[in-house]
């Protein structure tokens, strides 16, 4: 018997994800192993959902989340639908639970195959982003990227869905910004201790915004969910949208709900592009036949 644990690699709106099977099993998917997963065209992806052993009663799993750069993270809303699809798939059960490091979470599949996490309750507290120093209002903060006298981002917004997020609104066209090269600077900010994911953000009409997003520990990715959800909260806080939009990733529309108890709904599909094994101390991995069953 293959004693190495199965993987798909999946994609939530072009979120490039491997959900790694990790269930029965004592050790943990090793960030060598990432990176060499990360290093291999065939293989590439910006999070690995490692589903685990449920540790906490009333959970069915617990899932560890990693960077492609080996790191960790405390939320992947795209890697979520791809986790419910994997497992709806297998045990035709719809509705789960799971445990992340950033606590619990519901999720759901429909019966058209869009699946919603709930991505639980946005913090907006400095020390809870976190920011290196105080900022009484994170709806706008200080910080700007370009010319001083002429930045071409400045005064995002900041907000933790569990992971940190910066926000910055413009007002062209999101691709006319050159995210590549500035990502990575406001990314490593002092500012943000904890680095942070990066996103600029047009709003398009009182419900509908677009989003292109640099990631931390992963780069510029085509889908970005918890982005999506830390958007959709900051452009309801400061009056630019209401609380139901539409928030499109270069990867398409998702359906963001921040519900009046404050948790944040996120709607949208996930796909499945192939199975395969591998060694999770190493990465070194090999697909499945197609077909075989
Ligand atoms: N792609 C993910 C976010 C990954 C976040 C990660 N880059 C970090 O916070 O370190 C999502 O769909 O929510």
């Amino acid at each position: 018997m293959d004693e190495r644990p199965p993987f798909a690699k999946m994609n939530g709106l072009g979120n490039e994800i491997i959900v790694a099977d990790m269930r029965g099993r004592a050790d943990r998917v090793a960030p060598a192993a990432a990176r060499a997963l990360a290093a291999d065209p065939a293989t590439r992806f910006d999070q690995i959902m490692a589903i685990h052993d449920a540790k906490t009663p009333g959970t069915a799993h617990y899932i560890e989340i990693l960077n492609s750069d080996g790191s960790s993270a405390q939320a992947c809303g795209n890697g979520m639908r791809c986790v419910v699809q994997a497992l709806a798939a297998e045990t035709g059960t719809r509705r789960f639970t799971f445990e992340t490091v950033a606590g619990i979470l519901n999720a759901e599949e429909h019966a058209d195959g869009s699946i919603s996490v709930d991505m639980g309750m946005p913090r907006f507290g400095w020390q809870d982003i976190p920011l290196a120093e105080e900022f009484r209002d994170t709806r706008m903060i200080e910080l700007q990227i370009g010319p001083i006298d002429a930045p071409v981002l400045h005064s995002p917004s900041a907000a933790s869905m569990g992971n940190p997020h910066a926000i910055f609104w413009v007002d062209e066209d999101v691709w006319s910004y050159d995210l590549e090269r500035f990502g990575p600077l406001l990314e490593n900010h002092p500012i943000f201790p904890e680095r942070a994911n990066i996103t600029i953000a047009r709003v398009t009409a009182p419900d509908a915004v677009t989003i292109r997003t640099w990631e931390r520990g992963a780069g510029l990715t085509r889908a970005c969910g918890s982005a999506a959800c830390a958007t959709a909260v900051s452009a309801a806080r400061t009056r630019r949208t209401g609380r139901i939009v539409t928030v499109t990733v270069p990867g398409g529309p998702l359906a963001i709900e921040w519900r009046d108890d404050d948790h944040v709904i996120m709607t949208g599909p996930a796909e499945w592009e192939f199975s395969g094994r591998f060694d999770p101390a190493t990465g070194a991995w090999t697909r499945d036949a197609e077909g075989v069953v």
